[in-house]
């Protein structure tokens, strides 16, 4: 009976006259290769294979599609999710005035035309404000600032850690670990000696280092005016919508006032007053953004301040001398009658009379017009308004601070600006400083700079007992006799700016939140589609990405075994790459062998061990039994795939890093300027400054395009 089956198969074997007309062939399976008679199994010499029901293997190939679709999605799903996910930042601002932390949630938001692909939000949980405090902002903060902490690990260890530990009370402890830890240093280290900056980023490194976040050494770095301006700049826009929005909206300028400098940002330039080293191309999204960014120190509110006191200390003809002994009394026209403290003055050795400073033992920093010694002094409070307004003028311009001349007639030109500076243009957003003055006055943002001068004024006149208790207890209360003056000067004469040019921001609108943005744009790479944010694309991120790639490219190799012995006759032709000869391996080109170890019998695989119906050996052996394990042989169990270039993603994100260097540190600028463009899924940096100078040089060097 055996045997009758045998030669019932040879009778079929002959039967079959065409290589294409396979179904003839009745015991092979066209579409699948496999030997439907178990009998003929029986007479090989290897293992016969298991061959399974035919209606199972029917409904096994569609439900293995569908497991491997789902397992796809899965994969996917897993992948977007883990992108998509929150992201948080943490950006330590390090200012003349003190040391704050910020915390910042970022997140992929739906990308809309009329908003930015990217929302981020500020956290700050447990920051009850006190209402009896007259602290401006809502925010975790430690004073003084690090330059005064040089060489004192304790000092700053105590203004470092509370804000860490804070931090981390933000934050999900699950994502502790994927939260980058930023420390930025402003005018108030900047200006401090080289060893002593250095000291001071080093041993922050050492605090920083042992928190939870992802911190790295050159995150813990001083940036450059004009960085600061460009991250507030880049903040302020965000805030009020204006970024990465079609279509092109009018972006703000930004004057954000600090305690040491005031930052200077608005968008377009000066054909006559071009400077390559203030000039910055952004582009956000589709647009193009050609900035003027630049820091003026010295301009701050306390540095402002202290300079009007160098002044009196000038006028009345004190020397070093007498400011070294600590009995010079400085008689000050913006301070309330009544009022006597001592003072720290950093400005007036070098306004002393007679030159060169007596050596002061313990102080390695001379130089040589007395610039960095600090002297002590009284202040006295001998109000007078008109003398304080002319003072406070005098704070402003330029050429009673510097070599410039002729003198600046304030008339005439912004006299805060060396002639080398863009006059500001366009309408401004006046933050941080400027918002703290208008506060402190309760003044709403609608109020005038004659408003200010009011108020201040108003305040000079009071007796200091009065005075100070006028107000809720906050830092500095002595100065705002002075700052209204001075914030109305500084706009009107140093800068040229009126009041209808201004809005006063509000107090959230922070450098830092610029910085955040930045890091959450290299981290969400974004990619703008046909019409606005149409398209997003996640940055890949290789280590995930990677495993993910190698296990889809798997799958989808075994589905196309799948694929291949369903397709119609038509496209498993010789022609087709998937069916071209491979006679000399098993595995595909890739060598990567099907995991599923489906075996499948095609006529183009004519490799020797290859049967089928009419080649001559196929005849010969119809004498022997035939083999399934023969007749099957290894090549025909797997996919041939052509070679064909397999391209890695490209959609990670390429930065370009370049470092600078102040003369004091070498500072990664390579965020500035790092935004999304609208070519391809990487991150372009459009920033652009053509030559070198203090701050950015080196980082925009190259045209300044980091792709996102
Ligand atoms: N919490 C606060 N409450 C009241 N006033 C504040 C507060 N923080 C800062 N100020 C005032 O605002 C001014 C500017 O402070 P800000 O924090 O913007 O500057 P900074 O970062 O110290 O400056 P810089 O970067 O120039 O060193 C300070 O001089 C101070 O008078």
């Amino acid at each position: 009976m055996v045997f009758a089956k045998l030669q019932g198969a040879k009778n079929n074997l002959r039967i079959s006259s065409s290589l294409q007309d396979l179904s003839s062939y009745r015991n092979i399976d066209p579409e699948h290769g496999l030997l439907r008679d178990p009998i003929n199994a029986s007479f090989s010499k290897t293992k016969p294979l298991q061959l399974p029901n035919p209606v199972r293997r029917k409904c096994l190939a569609p439900i293995a599609i569908i497991a491997f679709l789902l397992l796809i999605l899965f994969l996917l799903y897993i992948f977007y999710s883990h992108q998509a996910s929150p992201k948080y930042y943490v950006v330590l601002d390090c200012g003349s005035t003190g040391t704050r932390v910020y915390v910042y949630k970022a997140q992929v938001q739906q990308p809309h035309s009329t908003n930015f692909p990217i929302a981020i939000q500020s956290l700050k949980d447990g920051l009850r404000k006190n209402p009896a405090s007259g602290r401006a902002y809502d925010r975790m903060e430690t004073e003084p600032g690090l330059d005064k902490l040089v060489r004192n690990v304790t000092g700053l260890k105590t203004a470092l850690k509370p804000l860490l530990k804070w931090a981390q009370k933000q934050i999900p402890e699950a994502s502790h670990r994927s939260t980058s830890l930023f420390l930025y240093a402003t005018a108030g280290v900047r200006r401090l000696p080289f060893d002593d900056s250095k000291w001071l980023l080093d041993n922050a490194w050492n605090v920083l280092k042992g928190s939870p976040f992802v911190c790295r050494r050159a995150w813990v770095k001083i940036i450059s005016g004009t960085e600061e301006a460009y991250f507030g700049w880049i903040a302020l826009n965000y805030d009020s919508g204006n970024l990465g929005v079609e279509p092109r909206k009018e972006t703000y300028g930004a004057l954000d006032l600090g305690g040491s400098s005031l930052q200077v940002t608005f968008e377009g330039y000066n054909q006559q007053h071009f400077n390559s080293e203030t000039s910055l191309y952004v582009r956000i999204g589709s647009v193009n953004h050609h900035l003027t960014a630049y820091s003026l120190t010295g301009y701050g509110l306390n540095e402002a301040f202290d300079k009007s006191v160098a002044r009196v200390f000038k006028k009345f003809g004190y020397s070093v001398a007498d400011a070294v002994k600590g009995n010079v009394e400085v008689k000050h026209p913006c301070l309330q009658s009544g009022y006597k403290e001592r003072y720290t003055c950093s400005h007036c050795a070098a306004l002393a009379k007679g030159g060169e400073s007596p050596k002061v033992e313990g102080n390695e920093n001379l130089l040589g017009k007395n610039e960095g010694l600090k002297t002590t002094v009284t202040l006295v409070g001998v109000p007078n308004w008109q003398e304080c307004s002319a003072l406070a003028k005098v704070a402003v311009n330029l050429s009673e601070w510097s070599d410039v001349s002729p003198g600046l007639d304030c008339e005439i030109q912004p006299c805060a600006l060396g002639d080398d500076l863009p006059r500001p243009m366009g309408h401004f957003y006046v933050i941080s400083g400027f918002f703290v003055v208008y506060r402190f006055f309760n003044l709403s943002a609608e109020a005038t700079l004659e408003d200010v001068l009011e108020k201040g004024r108003e305040f000079c006149e009071k007796r200091w007992d009065v005075a100070k208790t006028s107000v809720a207890p906050q830092p500095f209360i002595e100065q705002y006799c002075f700052r209204a003056p001075y914030i109305a000067s500084l706009l009107r004469e140093g800068l040229h700016i009126t009041d209808k040019s201004i809005t006063v921001g509000s107090g959230s609108i922070t450098w830092t939140l610029g910085v955040a943005l930045l890091e959450a744009g290299k981290a969400y790479s974004v990619r703008f589609g046909l019409r606005g944010f149409g398209l997003l694309q996640m940055k890949m991120n290789i280590p995930f990405l990677v495993p993910i790639l190698i296990l889809s490219f798997i799958l989808l190799l075994c589905a196309l075994s799948w694929v291949v012995n369903w397709m119609p006759r038509f496209f498993r032709r010789q022609y087709l790459p998937f069916f071209r000869h491979n006679s000399g391996s098993s595995a595909s080109v890739l060598n990567i062998p099907s995991p599923f170890r489906f075996r499948r019998w095609s006529p183009i695989n004519s490799g020797d061990r290859i049967k089928t119906p009419l080649s001559p050996r196929a005849a010969a052996s119809q004498g022997r039994s035939f083999s399934p394990g023969q007749g099957l042989g290894d090549n025909s169990g797997n996919i041939q795939l052509m070679e064909s270039p397999f391209h890695p993603s490209t959609g990670s994100v390429v930065h370009s890093y370049s470092s600078n260097n102040l003369g004091q540190l070498q500072v990664d600028s390579s965020s500035i300027g790092a935004f999304w463009s609208s070519h391809r899924s990487q991150m372009r940096l459009q920033s652009r400054r053509s030559q070198s100078r203090e701050d950015l040089h080196s980082s925009l060097a190259e045209t300044h395009m980091v792709k996102v």
